[in-house]
C-alpha cells in the first residue's frame, strides 16, 4: 500500500449501497433490487445486514432517480423506515459510487461499498472488511474459483489455466476514505468494473479478504430460482 495504515478506532464506518442500476439482465418490469425475496424487497434485506453493523446515519443508499417513488412505496408497504441518506445514481456503477461518495461529509473514516443486489452478505464479513481496511487501507471481498478455468483467444482456441491464481471478486469493497476519494478523482475508464479496479488504477495495491459463496450478486432470473 502506498499510504501508511491508520488507527481504526477513531474513524467512523460508512457504507455506500449502490442500487442505481436498471437490472437489464434480469428482464423484469421493476429493477431487480426492488423485487421481493420471500416477504421483503432484496434491497431491504441488503440494508438490514449493514444496519446490524453500523448506524443508519452512516449509510448512503444510491437509487435510480426515476425509481425514488418505487422505493418509497416499498418502504411504506414493508414498514421499513431507517434514517439513511438517499442520493440518485449515475449512468454507470462508477458514477453511482461517486455520487454516494460525495454525500459523505467526513474527511476521515472507512467506507464500504456494497451492491444492493447482494442481500446474502453476512454481518461478520462486513465487520471483517472494516477491520482489515482500517489496518491496510483496503479490504476487497472475494472467493477462490471452484470450477476449472480456460482462457480463450480471438480464434476460439482455449487453454487451461491454473485456477489457484484467480479469485472471484464480490462486495463489500472497503477502503480508507482519504485513499478512496483520491482514487475516485479520476476520469472513468472502461475497465472499471468495481471499486478495486479504480483504487488500483490510482496506484494502490488492494488487500483481499475471504468472502462467501452465498454472497451472490442477483443478476439474472436463474439467481432467484428456488427462493
Ligand atoms: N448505473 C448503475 C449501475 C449499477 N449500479 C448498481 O451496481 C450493482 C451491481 O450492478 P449490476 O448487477 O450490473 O446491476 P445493473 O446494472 O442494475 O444490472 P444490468 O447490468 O443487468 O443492467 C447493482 O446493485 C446496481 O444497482 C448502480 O448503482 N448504478
Ligand atoms: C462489483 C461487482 O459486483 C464485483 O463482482 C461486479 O464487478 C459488478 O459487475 P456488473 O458488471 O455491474 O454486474
Amino acid at each position: 500500500m502506498a499510504d501508511q495504515p491508520t488507527d481504526s478506532s477513531s474513524h467512523q464506518h460508512f457504507a455506500i449501497i449502490v442500487a442505481g442500476g436498471s437490472g437489464s439482465r434480469m428482464k423484469t418490469d421493476v429493477p431487480k433490487q426492488f423485487l421481493l425475496l420471500g416477504d421483503k424487497p432484496i434491497l431491504q434485506r441488503t440494508i438490514e445486514q449493514f444496519l446490524a453493523v453500523i448506524p443508519a446515519s452512516q449509510i448512503i443508499l444510491v437509487l435510480p432517480a426515476r425509481d425514488l417513488s418505487t422505493w418509497n412505496s416499498l418502504c411504506e408497504a414493508h414498514h421499513f423506515h431507517p434514517a439513511i441518506q438517499i442520493v440518485t445514481g449515475g449512468s454507470s456503477r462508477f458514477q453511482s459510487v461517486r455520487n454516494g461518495l460525495m454525500a459523505i461529509m467526513s474527511s476521515a473514516g472507512i467506507v464500504a461499498v456494497h451492491d444492493g443486489v447482494r442481500p446474502f452478505i453476512s454481518p461478520d464479513i462486513i465487520r471483517a472488511s472494516y477491520e482489515v481496511a482500517a489496518q491496510t487501507g483496503s479490504a476487497v471481498t472475494c472467493v477462490p474459483v471452484k470450477d476449472s478455468v480456460r482462457v480463450v483467444d480471438q480464434d476460439g482456441r482455449s487453454k487451461a489455466v491454473d485456477r489457484t491464481m484467480y479469485r472471484l471478486v464480490q462486495t463489500p469493497q472497503t477502503f480508507r476514505l482519504d485513499l478512496f476519494r483520491q482514487a475516485f478523482a479520476t476520469d472513468e475508464q472502461p475497465f472499471f468494473t468495481d471499486c478495486a479496479s479504480v483504487v488500483e488504477y490510482a496506484g494502490f495495491q488492494v488487500t483481499l479478504i475471504e468472502g462467501s459463496y452465498e454472497n451472490i450478486k442477483i443478476t439474472t432470473p436463474d439467481d432467484l430460482r428456488g427462493f
